[in-house]
């Protein structure tokens, strides 16, 4: 283990990643206080990049910043400060033609199909929508030629294009959503929490169809999500945020088989166990206080307020550890943390 610095990412192959995002930092305006501005940490100089044809999955719990992360992607939200390239274009700084054809090329899926759908619109005109802002494809039998090809793509009948939302189940209307992300042709695909709010057996069709498609098409995808058991499910790369900072990042089976980072063994420590044995004697490490404002985070590690092994060093600039060659920890803690003898005195 050392603390040379790590890119974090899987920068070392030695092509271009689809989608490099560095020092990305996002404050936004809070409530006054008397003549004061305040200003909410969302996103704190969080870097990470995908290769083509790769999903990375963006964890941590509510209020971590994933959406923020997500949102700047999608031009929902600028950014205060860092920078965003695809295939090494500029995003940010992009302007006119070009920027509308890197819209193009960056997708999104939401987590509430029904919120997200427009209940006046067909499933059909839903889909089509994206083809006329990108003016993808031209003339109108083009246009419903693809959306036919769309919506048999994610599994669904053509008939589905005359249907409005109220008129389709929850997976259905999900189905819809990823037809319509698809149908600019995008390379990269925001999922955001696309799967929470659907039941279990409909979420497992969802994530299979995302993974298949990805195959058939060489997408790639951002999978934003608190459930860690869906990240692992289909992510090769995974990212781990606490309060608008990394926390730990690396390769899913690494990072799943070691967590280095003591927030990210709390994380996994609260998974319950499908098998009941292993749930029966699971251990879990259970975390003092709630999190910090994100108005005004704590000094050096955010997490130390509520980390069972934090150290007064904490409150000083945080290392960034190499725990294995893809494998990264933001932590002091790191070769402490791994230690098998340090979880005896954790674990309840
Ligand atoms: N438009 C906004 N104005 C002010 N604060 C915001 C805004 N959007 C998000 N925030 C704050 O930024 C922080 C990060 O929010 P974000 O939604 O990115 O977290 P998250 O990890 O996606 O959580 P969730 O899963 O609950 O959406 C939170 O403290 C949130 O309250």
């Amino acid at each position: 283990m050392s603390s040379e610095p790590d890119p974090g990412t899987a920068r070392d192959t030695p092509s271009v990643p689809l989608l490099d995002v560095r020092n990305l930092r996002v404050r936004f305006p809070g409530p006054r206080e008397g003549r004061r501005l305040s200003w909410v940490h969302a996103v704190e100089d969080v870097s990470f990049a995908i290769d083509r044809g790769r999903t990375l999955g963006l964890v941590g719990e509510s209020g971590s910043g994933k959406s923020t992360v997500g949102n700047v992607l999608t031009r929902l939200v600028t950014p205060t400060s860092g920078t965003v390239r695809l295939d090494g274009q500029d995003v940010l700084a992009a302007r006119g033609a070009r920027a509308r054809e890197l819209r193009r090329r960056i997708a999104m899926v939401f987590q509430d199909p029904y919120a997200s759908l427009d209940p006046r619109r067909t499933a059909g005109a839903t889909v089509r929508e994206p083809m006329d802002v990108h003016r993808t494809h031209s003339g109108r039998a083009e246009r419903n030629r693809r959306v036919a090809e769309l919506l048999d793509l994610v599994g669904l009948v053509k008939e589905t294009a005359a249907r409005y939302p109220h008129e389709l189940s929850g997976g259905q209307r999900q189905r819809v959503s990823v037809a319509r992300a698809l149908a600019a042709d995008p390379d990269l695909i925001v999922l955001d929490e696309s799967t929470a709010s659907l039941d279990v057996s409909v979420q497992a069709q969802i994530l299979n169809l995302l993974r298949q498609l990805q195959d058939e098409l060489g997408l790639t995808y951002l999978f934003i999500s608190h459930d860690l058991a869906a990240v692992e499910h289909v992510s090769h790369r995974v990212v781990v945020m606490y309060l608008g900072r990394l926390m730990e990042s690396g390769d899913t089976d690494e990072l799943y088989a070691r967590p280095a980072h003591p927030y990210t063994q709390a994380l996994m420590s609260a998974v319950p166990d499908a098998d009941p044995a292993a749930e029966r004697d699971r251990e879990r490490i259970l975390l003092g206080g709630d999190p910090p404002s994100p108005l005004d985070p704590p000094s050096g590690c955010v997490f130390r307020t509520r980390c069972p092994m934090a150290l007064d060093a904490c409150a000083d600039p945080v290392p960034r550890v190499a725990v294995a060659d893809d494998h990264t920890a933001w932590c002091l803690r790191t070769e402490d943390a791994l230690s098998p003898e340090r979880l005896r005195g954790l674990v309840h």
